[in-house]
């Protein structure tokens, strides 16, 4: 979970001797970080995040510091397969040698358990979504990368994004995320990162100064004053058992 996803001095072309997509690129994205990546349509945002993801490869340039567990929730998840969510997502934790049981708290976070059972093809997108989106936080992520995940997802679930967002950074995770909606006004710790004519640049870091109260709850009261503090629009940045 340490240290930082470096992107360094990265180009990055789609053909041999295509114009480059993006080009002298170099972003640092640290532990307990978030950035929100904005730009026009079609100006990289998505192969930005897909170099950072590892399935990109830079023409020029490396990607350095990226952690062993990467959770990636594309624009649109790929649901033309002959399996239902359960079945995709077991062999999905299977994969990532994560708990099972993960499969159902997220499903029931995501209000999702009815359609478990479910061919993916059937799921409606919104629904196929938050497949993608259980299968990138099967095993807790150190970098969660997530295409647009406003767009696609109904109104609740986007609500949750901001709390996902949360968790994930609580672990020491780092979480990149674009955004072409206008959606960033809910993550007002984010940096924002701007895409335009293939060079990115980081906007003003956010100036929201914080105060952080540690708190300590009985056990098994701990979820319920989560979602409370959440409710009420507070950042929950970890939770831990005491030893
Ligand atoms: N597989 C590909 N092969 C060739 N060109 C591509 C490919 N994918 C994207 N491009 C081109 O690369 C450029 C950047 O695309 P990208 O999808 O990264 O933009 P974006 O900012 O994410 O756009 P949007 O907001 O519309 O999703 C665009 O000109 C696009 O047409």
């Amino acid at each position: 979970m340490f240290g930082d996803v470096h992107l360094r001095e990265v180009w990055f072309r789609y053909a041999r001797k295509a114009a480059w997509t993006l080009h002298d690129v170099d972003l640092e994205l640290g532990p307990g970080e978030t950035a929100v990546v904005l730009g026009p349509n079609g100006s990289g945002k998505s192969t930005l995040l897909q170099l950072a993801v590892g399935v990109l490869r830079p023409g020029r340039g490396v990607v350095t510091g990226r952690p062993d567990v990467v959770g990636w929730v594309p624009e649109r998840f790929p649901a033309d397969q002959p399996f239902t969510a359960r079945a995709y997502l077991t062999h999905m934790a299977a994969v990532r040698g994560a708990d099972r049981d993960a499969i159902d708290e997220w499903a029931d976070r995501l209000d999702f358990a009815g359609f478990l059972d479910v061919r993916l093809s059937r799921l409606s997108k919104g629904s196929a979504q938050k497949v993608g989106l259980v299968q990138a936080l099967l095993s807790p992520p150190g970098l969660l990368v997530l295409d647009e995940p406003w767009e696609g997802l109904d109104a609740a679930t986007r609500k949750q994004v901001p709390a996902i967002v949360a968790d994930v950074v609580g672990r020491g995770g780092r979480v990149l995320i674009s955004d072409h909606l206008g959606e960033v006004s809910r993550l007002p710790a984010a940096r924002r990162w701007h895409v335009r004519d293939g060079r990115v640049t980081e906007g003003e870091r956010p100036t929201v100064r914080r105060s952080i109260i540690e708190l300590a709850v009985a056990a098994g009261h701990a979820d319920r004053a989560v979602a409370r503090l959440r409710a009420d629009g507070f950042d929950v940045l970890g939770i831990r058992e005491e030893r």
